[in-house]
């Protein structure tokens, strides 16, 4: 599984301490940035997050930014991206089985490191568990494609 990595300033420290942990865990991933402190515009990393899984580069997103809110926002405007901001392990959990969220938005500022690693873990190995689940999820598809038609 290759995750595709990104964040604003705010969410930056976070996304580092992200990038250890998946070495660690010698989990694949693409940084597709901010690569420094320096103030930037969110949608601009959520989109590239959100570009690389829907052109197959990557199979996942970890997505932060100082809320996790605006990158959040952001990645949920292309089809297809599920993208869930989370500040604890169940709906982490519950993100996966139920939503088979494929991105994951966290809060630099909100989430301690810690439990963000651990909320990341949980996220990381929680598998979809379809069925009831399924016909919503393809709900949601059905509502993109509604708007997609202009
Ligand atoms: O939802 C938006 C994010 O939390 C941004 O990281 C935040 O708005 C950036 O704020 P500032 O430009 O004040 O660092």
């Amino acid at each position: 599984m290759k995750i595709a990595l990104g964040s604003d300033h705010g969410g930056y420290e976070l996304k580092e301490h992200i990038k250890k942990f998946l070495e660690e865990k010698n989990i694949e991933y693409v940084d597709y940035g901010t690569y420094t402190t320096e103030s930037v515009d969110y949608p601009d990393f959520g989109h590239k997050v959100a570009k690389a899984i829907k052109q197959g580069e990557c199979d996942r997103g970890i997505v932060c930014c100082g809320t996790g809110i605006g990158i959040s926002i952001s990645v949920n405007k292309v089809p297809g991206i599920r993208c869930a901001l989370v500040s604890d392990c169940y709906s982490a959990k519950m993100s996966r089985e139920h939503n088979d969220a494929n991105v994951l938005a966290l809060g630099g500022r909100v989430v301690g490191v810690n439990l963000a690693l651990e909320i990341v873990d949980v996220w990381l190995k929680t598998e979809f568990q379809g069925g009831r689940h399924q016909r919503r999820v393809d709900k949601i598809k059905g509502i993109e494609e509604m708007y997609s038609r202009g």
